[in-house]
């Protein structure tokens, strides 16, 4: 009859507006980071439900249902994956850190907690945020494709340990078992509310420290916009799906626009209102320099504590090429970046007053 045919209509309405909405819940653990809080505002903006789970709260939301907790425990990451379709895994230990053992115990074996977790809890599909640096071992990548092998001898203890654990996540895609994985790997993400890039930079200028370009200065570097990296993870989880050509592979996201590492460091400097370096050091001498100083520090370390603004790893950043292509996540995904790198430096300058010099 007619009434059960608009029932019948009502139910399958339902029934779709509530699998659509299973589809669009996700959980980003690291959310209270830089990047996750990122991802937690665009998802929003993209009607996405949001569970955030992290080891701390940075920030208010009404629309969040937040899940604090050490990602390490499996058992306190499972509520938070409860009726979630994807996850977004962008939580690590700040580099600056140093710390070995905190490395491995989150990276590697957190990220096996998630995994399991993840599967436990049914969810479908995992992003994780790797890194670019997989690849560099401190000379030059020019274009590098992610078909470039993982560094055989990585640059810090925190890129060892992004190793494994980009091949823990990817090695866990089980299309057998409806689990599909993939990894993003992003180059120096910059934008609002970064508390590395721009604060450490604006640091050793107000200390006398920024006065040396490091080789001859043409050195080309990605640095990534926040937005941009976001777009590509949320690209990521829409296309990540049986059969699709993401499953268990990797894919670079830059801003698509590499540009010489002391151009953009002047950028930032200048328009914060102070000078930019302008004395050239060969790149060999500051990185002896740089392992010289650390060597000391490492022997004065039971003694006192000194973090060194110039490391060996901060030099063969500064002064080596190292810029990717992602033309994969282009044809695989739909990437473009959606703010040009001027828009973004713009952005980033304007969101940092407090850190702009007073003029004279
Ligand atoms: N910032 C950059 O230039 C780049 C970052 N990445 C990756 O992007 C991701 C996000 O980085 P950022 O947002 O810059 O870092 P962040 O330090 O701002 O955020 C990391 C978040 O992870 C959380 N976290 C750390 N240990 C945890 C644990 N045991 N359990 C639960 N939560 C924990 C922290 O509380 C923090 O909220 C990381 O995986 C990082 O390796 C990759 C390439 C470049
Ligand atoms: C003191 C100056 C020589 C340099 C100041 C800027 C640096 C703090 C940043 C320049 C490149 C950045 C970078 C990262 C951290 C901040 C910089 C060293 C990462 C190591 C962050 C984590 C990653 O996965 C890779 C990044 C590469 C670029």
């Amino acid at each position: 009859s007619g009434q059960s045919l608009s029932d019948l209509y009502l139910l399958t309405e339902v029934l779709f507006s509530l699998s659509l909405q299973a589809g669009k819940k996700c959980t980003v653990i690291g959310g209270s980071g830089f990047l996750g809080q990122h991802m937690v505002e665009q998802l929003l903006k993209k009607g996405y439900t949001v569970n955030v789970f992290d080891i701390q709260k940075r920030f208010d939301n009404d629309r969040v249902q937040f899940f604090l907790g050490d990602l390490c425990d499996k058992e306190a990451l499972l509520p938070a994956l409860q009726g979630v379709s994807v996850a977004f895994h962008c939580a690590s230990p700040a580099p600056s850190s140093d710390n070995r053992e905190l490395f491995y115990k989150v990276n590697f074996m957190g990220t096996k907690a998630v995994v399991e977790a993840c599967k436990e809890a049914g969810v479908q599909k995992l992003v994780l945020t790797s890194s670019a640096s997989v690849v560099f071992e401190g000379t030059d990548i020019k274009n590098g494709s992610e078909d470039l092998p993982y560094a055989k001898k990585p640059i810090d203890y925190y890129t060892e340990t992004k190793i494994l654990q980009e091949k823990e996540v990817l090695s866990a895609n089980d299309p057998g078992n409806n689990f599909f994985t993939t990894a993003i790997r992003p180059h120096g993400i910059f934008g609002p509310r970064d508390p590395q890039l721009v604060p450490i930079l604006i640091q050793a200028a107000k200390s006398g420290k920024m006065k040396f370009i490091i080789g001859d200065g043409k050195n080309l570097v990605d640095f990534t916009y926040v937005e941009n990296v976001v777009h590509g993870h949320i690209l990521a989880a829409e296309n990540l799906q049986k059969g699709s050509a993401l499953c268990g592979k990797a894919f670079h996201i830059t801003n698509d626009e590499p540009v010489p590492f002391w151009a953009f460091m002047s950028r930032i400097l200048t328009g914060l209102n102070y000078d930019p370096p302008k004395y050239h050091i060969p790149y060999w001498l500051a990185y002896y320099l740089a392992l010289f100083l650390s060597l000391v520090l490492w022997l004065l370390s039971p003694l006192v504590t000194i973090k060194p603004t110039f490391t060996p790893m901060r030099v063969a950043l500064a002064g080596t090429f190292h810029y990717y292509s992602c033309e994969r996540a282009k044809r695989d995904m739909g990437y473009k970046p959606v703010v040009s790198l001027d828009e973004a430096i713009d952005r980033t300058l304007q969101s940092y007053p407090h850190l702009r010099r007073a003029k004279a």
